[in-house]
């Protein structure tokens, strides 16, 4: 379809889904429509099968998850055209409807500010009228949690705090790479997968020049994982989002953009009052790592050295096309997890887990300048805030085997008194601000810190 069509499109709609549980096959259908014609999508979720087949109760219980999941995972064929409209396909109660508009407006935010689509941040979907009937309500709170592996080094501190605290987690990932398959024989743990097949159309509309952009993908990654659970009649998910990740990267047009939303504790939050709403499920996501900073985490992350030959948070291998194998060593995620982890551990550890060292490397130094705040914003990645930059700069200065490094002699630098008198009594290795973690998990992470 041509893009002068695509933009012309003035609605989104959600036509229908299915299930097939001799397969594990779930259809989502979606439809950009318009006075030039329609654009269908289908996205195909595969979800992994348990021994017995599930009984009634789980099934509906699924079908709800799944009616969330059908909303949420149409954000990706929305935003190649970003229609006025956006049409659900049956009435739904409050928190859902709270949660759906902040995926497409908070959640599309970046896109909206690289697209200059202001429109899309005071999107508002068309419910149809009525009340939903009120789900069954289904307590999981006690059984083995399924704890969501992406191959980085957060999953990696969780599932060793699960291990600890013999809590007997279950690993879980959707289209594990070979990074994520790699982690899972490191932690010697049997994981469960799921598969997920955007339709290849969307590629094709792209190549063509769509609108393209970010999408809030931890929503969709969530709410797979959910399902899972349910399906397999386990416990919680437990995500491994940090403190930072609830950090607007700028400010436009009045509001945040945000890159990492959707692994912030606010759509934390609303996912799980639509899920208790919708579903009727008690207690079924939170993130374990919430109220630590990521330079936290990477402190904790260095007490494991088990995963240093496969531990990889560089996003390029995680791309569909064209993936890095593993650190890509040329991105701000690189970057700044190198900086994060290198205070804490010898140097020959964090050059071997990288494959290089960033800090000899002179030509990374505008990258870093960026992270301490010296240039431009936060880059549009998952890195800390400009405060743990900073703090591990510092603490790499006082280090003999770091202080000569080129790269931290030009970044103590180039960093001004003031940032420095900011972070001298930094809280990055104080456990705080909002979370949603039960007290049994709690226990299982202040075991570790
Ligand atoms: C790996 C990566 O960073 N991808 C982002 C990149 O996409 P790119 O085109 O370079 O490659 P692919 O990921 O292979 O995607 C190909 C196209 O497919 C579409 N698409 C992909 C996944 C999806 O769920 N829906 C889609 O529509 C899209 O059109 C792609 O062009 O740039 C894109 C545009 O900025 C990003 O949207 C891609 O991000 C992926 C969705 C992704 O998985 N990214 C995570 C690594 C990521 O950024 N995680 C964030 C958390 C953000 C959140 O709120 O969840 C983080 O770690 O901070
Ligand atoms: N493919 C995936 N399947 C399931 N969960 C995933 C996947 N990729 C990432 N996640 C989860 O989404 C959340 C955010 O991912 P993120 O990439 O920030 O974490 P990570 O890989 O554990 O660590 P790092 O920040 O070091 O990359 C984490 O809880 C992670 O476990």
């Amino acid at each position: 379809m041509p893009n002068e069509q695509l933009r012309r499109m003035d609605a989104f709609t959600f036509p229908s889904y299915s299930i097939d549980f001799a397969t594990g096959e779930v259809l989502f259908d979606y439809a950009l429509t318009g006075p030039a014609g329609e654009q269908r999508f289908t996205e195909v979720i595969t979800l992994p099968l348990p021994a017995e087949p599930p009984s009634d109760e789980t099934v509906a219980t699924l079908n709800r998850v799944l009616e969330v999941l059908h909303l949420v995972a149409g954000v990706s064929y929305y935003k190649a055209a970003a229609p006025p409209r956006l049409v659900l396909p049956a009435p739904l109660g409050a928190a859902t409807v709270d949660y759906v508009t902040a995926v497409y407006t908070k959640g599309l935010a970046e896109y909206a500010y690289r697209n200059q689509l202001p429109h899309v941040l005071e999107l508002r979907p068309e419910v149809p009228a009525g009340t939903p009937e009120s789900p069954r309500v289904y307590d999981d709170s006690d059984r083995r949690p399924l704890s969501a592996v992406g191959g980085g080094k957060d999953s990696i501190v969780s599932l060793e705090a699960l291990r600890r605290a013999e809590l007997d987690p279950v690993p879980f990932s959707v289209n594990p790479n070979h990074v994520i398959v790699a982690v899972n024989e490191a932690s010697g743990l049997v994981p469960l997968a799921a598969r997920r097949r955007i339709d290849p159309v969307l590629f094709d509309l792209n190549a063509a020049g769509a609108l393209n952009g970010h999408i809030p993908v931890t929503a969709i990654n969530s709410l797979i994982a959910v399902a899972t659970a349910v399906l397999h009649g386990l416990g919680p998910v437990v995500m491994s989002n940090e403190r930072s990740a609830s950090d607007p990267n700028l400010a436009w047009n009045g509001h945040e953009i945000n890159h990492q939303w959707s692994k912030g504790v606010e759509a934390e939050g609303l996912l799980r009052a639509s899920l208790a709403e919708h579903a009727g499920l008690t207690d079924p996501y939170f993130s374990l790592l919430r109220s630590l900073s990521e330079l936290h985490i990477a402190r904790l992350f260095a007490e494991f050295t088990r995963y240093d030959d496969v531990v990889t948070s560089c996003n390029q291998a995680f791309k569909l096309r064209d993936a890095s194998e593993r650190w890509c060593r040329d991105c701000p995620k690189c970057r700044f997890v190198f900086l994060a982890m290198a205070p804490f551990m010898p140097r020959e550890r964090v050059t071997h887990i990288f494959g290089g060292d960033l800090l000899a490397d002179e030509s990374q130094i505008p990258g870093y300048r960026e992270l301490l705040g010296v240039d431009g914003h936060k880059p549009f990645e998952c890195v800390g805030e400009v405060e743990e930059s900073v703090v591990a700069l510092g603490l790499l200065a006082e280090q003999d085997q770091w202080r000569d490094a080129p790269v931290i002699q030009a970044l103590v630098d180039a960093v001004p008194e003031t940032a420095w008198s900011a972070v001298a009594n930094s809280d990055v290795f104080t456990p705080g601000g909002p979370n949603h973690i039960p007290p049994t998990y709690a226990k299982a992470l202040s075991s570790l810190t």
